[in-house]
């Protein structure tokens, strides 16, 4: 029985290269094939080389945005000395007089608190001036004064602390998290709920952002359906649906998703007529009879910035600038492969283009042998458990199911890789949070 990973002769290459990786092996006549690291980072700076359009949004629009400019504090926070327990504010040593009137949350100016003094105050509340300490309600008792015993209501009495005192305790002081003109987070953060609560209590009514780079799919096949069973040698557009959402999740506004077919002319007039700031393309990047993307690419004088990745699956993806501004990523048709296309060239190049920072590369452990392709890079479907990437069945090019259920891709050197070898995974965009490094403990502890 075929074994369902091993797809083709590169991939039996693979297993007879595996282990050890062994001299390199040398290109075939005429290749042009870029490593794999260098065509991302040839497509990251191809991003960054357009200057990202920026747009003032309201803070209700800016959700999942990029901030264009680092987030500054437009005031102190707290702006204002302030109680973080309801109690009592004191000024001096105790006991305390209490007076009646009670500082409330949302109150403007309060007057200074006299030496000996105590005052009702609550959580949120504006501490006044000269306040030595709040201390909360349960660690302080108050005795009731002979007005009060009277039913005068004038609050007489006296407070006594049950605990010792400490001058500053249960008080925010102004400026405890920043100071206006701080550095809350810098430029190309991703708006998260939490952004858009912090920039709230710093004072922003509106962000600026970056406007997500416009983004056309064409996808090519006469072969393809988009509904029902395959039959009769036609098989389902796999990418179309694939693509669009995948695109989304990497900071495009996919404008469009069209079937183009095995029409040189309409792919012409396609990206000759795009005003998408990307045009992605699935299949026909091969030498095949109906494969147009190079001719149409050389008709339309495109610059190849890439022809060809040294990637398994995948390698046939290419990269080409069609004007100062606007990109082609061709991602070949086999759907695995189209994802190792997405990721090495698309995903970069969205980055810069979507004034995006590149994320933490993580390395993690490999549980079982992985067949190494000679030459060229691996990008094999794996699942986390218990600390090690463990590769997944089913990961020949033309299959999904190994993606489907997969956390990530595992980049597997030329040569494969031994059990406890440890290996970059790129995250897939559903599971970026949950196998993300965990950031680093804060240094001390603030509980009020
Ligand atoms: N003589 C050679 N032939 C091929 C080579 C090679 O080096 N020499 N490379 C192979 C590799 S590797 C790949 S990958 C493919 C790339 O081909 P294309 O980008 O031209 O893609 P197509 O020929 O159009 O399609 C390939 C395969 O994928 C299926 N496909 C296409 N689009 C979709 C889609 N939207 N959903 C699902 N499946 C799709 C298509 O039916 C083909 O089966 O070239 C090899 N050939
Ligand atoms: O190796 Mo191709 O996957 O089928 O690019």
């Amino acid at each position: 029985m075929t074994d369902p990973d091993v797809d083709g002769v590169e991939e039996a290459l693979a297993l007879v290269g595996r282990h050890p990786a062994g001299p390199a092996v040398p290109d075939p006549p005429g290749h042009q094939d870029t490593p794999w690291e260098r065509a991302r980072a040839v497509a990251a700076r191809a991003g960054r080389g357009a200057a990202p359009r920026t747009r003032r949004v309201g803070i209700d629009q800016a959700l999942g945005r990029i901030l264009a400019e680092p987030l500054t504090a437009l005031t102190d926070l707290p702006s204002f000395d302030t109680s973080a327990m309801d109690g009592w504010a004191v000024a001096g040593p105790g006991p305390w007089e209490i007076r009646a009137e009670e500082v409330l949350a949302g109150h403007g100016d309060v007057p200074a608190l006299p030496d000996g003094v105590a005052v009702r105050i609550a959580t949120g509340a504006r501490v006044p001036a000269d306040t030595t300490a709040v201390i909360r309600s349960e660690h302080a008792h108050a005795e009731p004064g002979r007005a009060d015993r009277a039913g005068t209501g004038q609050g007489v009495g006296h407070l006594y602390a049950r605990h010792e005192v400490v001058p500053g305790q249960d008080i925010r002081p102004r400026g405890q998290e920043c100071r206006t003109g701080d550095e809350l987070l810098p430029a190309a953060t991703v708006v998260t709920p939490a952004v858009l609560g912090l920039a709230a209590a710093a004072g922003y009514d509106r962000l600026v952002t970056v406007e997500p780079p416009r983004v056309e799919v064409l996808v090519l096949g006469d072969e393809l359906l988009t509904s029902g069973v395959p039959h009769d040698g036609l098989i389902r557009d796999a990418l179309g649906p694939m693509l669009g959402p995948w695109l989304r999740t990497l900071g495009a506004e996919v404008t469009a998703v069209r079937r183009v077919g095995d029409d040189a002319d309409a792919l012409y007039e396609a990206v000759t007529g795009t005003e998408a700031d990307l045009v992605v393309t699935t299949g026909g990047t091969a030498a095949g009879p109906v494969d147009h993307v190079h001719p149409v690419l050389r008709k339309a004088g495109a610059e190849l910035l890439i022809d060809g990745v040294r990637v398994r699956p995948g390698h046939p993806m290419l990269l080409a600038r069609l004007t100062a501004t606007r990109h082609l990523v061709g991602l070949p048709g086999n759907p695995l492969a189209a994802v190792s296309g997405l990721l090495t060239l698309a995903e970069p190049l969205l980055r810069g283009l979507g004034g995006r920072r590149a994320p933490e590369p993580y390395r993690v452990p490999v549980r079982d042998d992985v067949h190494g392709h000679p030459r060229d890079t691996r990008l094999v479907p794996v699942a986390h458990r218990d600390g090690h990437a463990v590769p997944l069945h089913y990961a020949g090019p033309a299959m999904l199911r190994g993606l489907a259920a997969a956390d990530g891709l595992a980049v597997v050197p030329p040569g494969g890789a031994r059990p406890g070898d440890v290996l970059e995974v790129l995250d897939l965009p559903w599971t970026a949070s949950a196998s993300a490094p965990a950031p680093a403990p804060a240094p001390g502890g603030c509980f009020t």
